[in-house]
């Protein structure tokens, strides 16, 4: 039986045309059979309320504040209202909801940060919808840490770690085109992500001395700088610092070679080169229960491992179960030291 913070978690709506509604409110429903932790949605009531009657669903909702939603969780699911000011139709995103979709994402960050709900856990968002609407950063990863940079007055680097019960996995560059890769691909951010990854491994997940495998860039790791320079020349002496530090870092591995079910036995997380490096694993071995966890913050924050879906929303057939493994684990993780190192 799961303990649960005395605070409610923060759920940001994402974008609301998108599965993020269908999958909140199927996550609530299932809240006594799974005894979910208790949540705070910051989003717009009239579209939870529209996506409930399109889908069938009867879900009472009451306005909350962070105070109050825990006492409010077990018999309405608590909104803190933020106006969408537009109507959406399920599966039809329009770049007139970004204003809300940010808000609410600063509005989750603000509230963990001060203690007022335990962690941040966010829906999908649609980056392309965003970027139209003028927000100047890839991806949730890379706004959470700039929103703790200006609370906090210290640089923060996140890490993007997808954590399922198959596999833990970081993409070392997050959110670049691939052409960009080898450019930004330096020693300095390979030894930072692992400083961050070793550091929060222990702290949030309780790992005493996590071991981490490194991936090579190139086929074969490089076959001994035949098939690219970098694995010898950029992640070679970054791994070499590391275990000067006393971290378990290992490689650079053959990427090919080291997601079998025995490979995967020898490591705890494996520390990728690049965005689909990481993440083609992390989704073919765990789509339904990964889940996409920010490191390196100084609140938690986790989110399904999939997108907005639009294809799907309003119909019924999302499934919330990366929902409420994010759920679990923001849960589970917060009630654990700071990842402040
Ligand atoms: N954390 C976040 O905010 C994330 C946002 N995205 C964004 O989502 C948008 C769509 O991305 P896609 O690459 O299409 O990925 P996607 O994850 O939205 O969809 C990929 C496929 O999986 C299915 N799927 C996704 N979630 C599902 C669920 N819960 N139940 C059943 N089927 C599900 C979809 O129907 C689709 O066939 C993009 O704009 C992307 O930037 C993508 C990943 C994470
Ligand atoms: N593919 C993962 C993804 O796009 C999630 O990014 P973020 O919005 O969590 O930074």
């Amino acid at each position: 039986m799961p303990s649960h913070s005395a605070l409610p978690l923060a759920l940001t709506q994402g974008d609301p045309a998108g599965i993020g509604p269908d999958i909140t409110l199927a996550a609530w429903l299932r809240r006594g059979e799974l005894d979910l932790p208790p949540f705070l949605f910051l989003g717009d009531a009239r579209i939870l309320a529209a996506r409930a009657l399109q889908l069938g669903l009867t879900v009472p909702l009451q306005a909350a504040d962070p105070a109050a939603a825990c006492d409010v969780f077990q018999d309405a699911l608590p909104v803190l209202q933020i106006d969408a000011g537009i109507s959406v139709n399920a599966g039809e995103p329009q770049v007139a909801t970004a204003k809300g979709t940010i808000t609410a994402i600063e509005m989750a960050v603000s509230l963990s940060m001060s203690g007022r709900t335990s962690a941040v856990v966010t829906n999908p968002i649609a980056k392309s919808v965003l970027y139209d609407a003028g927000f100047g950063f890839p991806g949730h990863t890379e706004f959470l840490a700039d929103l703790a940079t200006r609370a906090t007055g210290k640089p923060i680097m996140p890490v993007m770690l997808l954590a399922g019960p198959k596999l833990r996995a970081i993409p070392v560059t997050i959110h670049i085109p691939l052409k960009d890769v080898p450019q930004a691909l330096t020693s300095d951010l390979i030894v930072e992500t692992c400083r961050i990854t070793d550091h929060d491994l222990r702290s949030r997940f309780g790992i005493a001395k996590p071991r981490l495998a490194v991936a090579g860039l190139n086929p074969h790791a490089g076959e001994n700088g035949a098939l690219g320079k970098e694995d010898d020349e950029i992640v070679r002496p970054a791994i070499d610092t590391l275990r000067a530090e006393g971290i378990d870092a290992f490689g650079p591995l053959p990427a090919d070679t080291m997601f079998h079910d025995e490979a995967r036995r020898r490591y705890d997380v494996a520390i990728c080169m690049y965005h689909d490096q990481a993440l083609i694993p992390a989704k073919a071995l765990g789509f339904d229960d990964s889940v996409n966890v920010t490191l390196g913050l100084p609140f938690v924050r986790t989110s399904p491992d999939h997108g907005t879906a639009f294809g799907i929303a309003g119909k019924g057939i999302a499934k919330e179960d990366s929902l409420v493994a994010a759920l679990r684990l923001a849960n589970e993780i917060s009630g654990k030291t700071g990842s402040n190192r």
